[in-house]
């Protein structure tokens, strides 16, 4: 079903269950983010939302930080090539012109993204919509010499950018 982004006072209303199905990809294949977050409602507005969407993130161990980054699909990758992306992530991917690489950008985001993921166990995790694949290439670059725990946090920024956007096109601000 197609549907609006809806107001806070329908967000306080909505079944838990109903609640960690419709924000259950705000942050990308971790609806037990949305669940923990169903449980601090009322909300007032979106920004609450987002800021208790923050601080349940930094509230997590450094091993489910990165298991939060390990569900993110590789940029331009094989799930993408195959269109087994969410739709989110495939809307992002697209936004960022991903689509549109050519053969050796695309070889070139690929080799990066392997030799990051074997440095620091978690994929390169950037936020699409807020680059295009220009920057994206160049920011895998930069990030390659960074500390684990450095990327780590760099990593959660990012995917505190896409669970943003993805919230503001949920609910109205
Ligand atoms: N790897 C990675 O950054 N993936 C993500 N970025 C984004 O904006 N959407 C994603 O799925």
């Amino acid at each position: 079903m197609l549907m609006g982004p809806m107001t806070m006072t329908a967000v306080n209303l909505l079944e838990p269950s109903e609640f960690t199905r419709i924000f259950g990809n705000v942050v990308e294949l971790a609806p037990s983010i949305a669940s923990v977050l169903a449980r601090r409602r009322p909300l007032r507005d979106v920004q609450h939302l987002i800021n208790e969407l923050y601080s349940i993130m930094d509230g997590l161990s450094d091993s489910d930080k990165v298991d939060i980054l390990r569900r993110h699909p590789d940029l331009a990758g094989t799930l993408a090539e195959k269109g087994l992306l969410t739709a989110e992530s495939t809307a992002e991917q697209k936004s960022a012109g991903l689509d549109q690489l050519t053969e050796q950008q695309k070889y070139d985001l690929q080799r990066l993204n392997k030799s990051y993921r074997d440095k620091f166990g978690f994929p390169f995790v950037i936020c699409a919509r807020e680059n295009k694949a220009v920057a994206i290439l160049e920011g895998l670059t930069r990030r390659m010499i960074n500390t684990p725990q450095r990327e780590l946090a760099t990593g959660l920024g990012e995917v505190k950018k896409i669970a943003r956007l993805r919230v503001l096109d949920l609910v109205l601000a």
